[in-house]
């Protein structure tokens, strides 16, 4: 799910937590081997979310990470971009040069999904489609070390299911580790375990939370889990209201951001989440729960079908080519 903004307090003691870490961090701050039985990692789906989740790994827990993307180009879309955050970083002086090359050097890349076949732990992040999570997880069930974990990403999916996917070999292992975004500015993971996940799979994810420096909250296997079940229905809300002309899009940003005191506007924040990710997500809580409550929007639909999915292509309900 997406950066769950409640307030610019919220935000800026987020942000100050992220500085004060970053002030902090020195390449070896974490050893290799403090979460135990996980010496490395490897990532799937090189998009906003994996490419975040790939540079906390090595930023923070300091493991070598896999990073696997079936196209090339969001492969290097991803490096540059990890390489930008970590260039910025170095110029604010919150890493050193050696410190930011380190980082770099920890992280590799692979069209091939069979790198994760030495994986100690693995997580999925590829889009919000149920058909494409179940088959890279029995692909995972039947390709990872016996050991492995076997984490998604996904917003709204159910991990039961997602486990079941695995095998019943592989299911125990499975569990949803749902980082938030941005991933290297939000310190708050959603954990989901599945009926089948093991405690012993629950605790090597909350080790290795802790190790990336996150601070995980648990919720239980429902449509939406959490955060989702709450910030999506807000958004589509928001989106209900610009389509039926109740306001403008700087009206219902403009009132949201100024009278609840949250950074961005719901439809600026569904830009930025992307508009095919809210999308699935509204037709899971709606196709899950069968309540007419989260019927997705027509016009949230119809800018799917458009191609216009936010930020991440140029166009959502803003522009962002300019
Ligand atoms: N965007 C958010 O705010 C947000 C927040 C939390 C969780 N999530 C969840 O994280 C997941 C990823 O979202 P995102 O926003 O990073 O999506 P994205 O569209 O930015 O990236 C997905 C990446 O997966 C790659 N991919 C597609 N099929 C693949 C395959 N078979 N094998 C390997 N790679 C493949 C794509 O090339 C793309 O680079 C989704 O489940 C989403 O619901 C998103």
């Amino acid at each position: 799910m997406a950066a769950l903004r409640i307030s610019t307090r919220a935000l800026r003691a987020a942000t100050t937590r992220g500085n004060v870490l970053n002030r902090g961090f020195s390449s070896s701050s974490v050893r290799l081997g403090a979460v135990e039985g996980v010496d490395n990692l490897s990532v799937i789906g090189a998009g906003q979310m994996g490419l975040g989740i790939a540079l906390v790994a090595a930023r923070h827990a300091s493991l070598p990470v896999t990073l696997i993307d079936s196209s090339e180009a969001s492969i290097s879309k991803a490096t540059s971009f990890i390489s930008k955050l970590l260039d910025k970083d170095v110029a604010k002086s919150r890493l050193t040069e050696e410190e930011a090359s380190a980082i770099k050097s920890r992280i590799t890349t692979s069209t091939d999904i069979n790198s994760v076949s030495n994986s100690d732990f693995i997580i999925e992040a590829v889009p919000e489609i149920v058909d494409l999570k179940l088959k890279i997880f029995k692909q995972l069930g039947e390709i990872s070390k016996p050991t492995a974990i076997l984490a998604t990403n996904t917003s709204s999916i159910s991990i039961t299911k997602i486990a079941a996917a695995a095998g019943p070999d592989a299911a125990d292992r499975v569990i949803s580790t749902h980082f938030m975004n941005p991933v290297p500015v939000q310190p708050g993971v959603e954990i989901i375990t599945a009926l089948q996940t093991s405690p012993k799979t629950l605790q090597t994810s909350l080790d290795l939370c802790k190790a990336m420096k996150k601070l995980p909250s648990k919720s239980a296997d429902t449509p939406g889990f959490l955060a989702n079940r709450i910030l999506m229905p807000y958004i589509n809300e928001a989106i209900i209201c610009l389509e039926s002309g109740i306001g403008g899009k700087e009206d219902i940003d403009g009132i949201m951001k100024n009278g609840t005191g949250v950074p961005m506007g719901p439809l600026t924040l569904a830009d930025f989440i992307g508009l095919d990710t809210c999308l699935a997500i509204m037709k899971v809580l709606y196709q899950d729960t069968g309540d007419s409550k989260y019927r997705p929007s027509v016009l949230l639909q119809r800018m799917v079908d458009a191609g216009w999915v936010g930020k991440k292509c140029g166009k959502g309900f803003y522009d962002y080519t300019k």
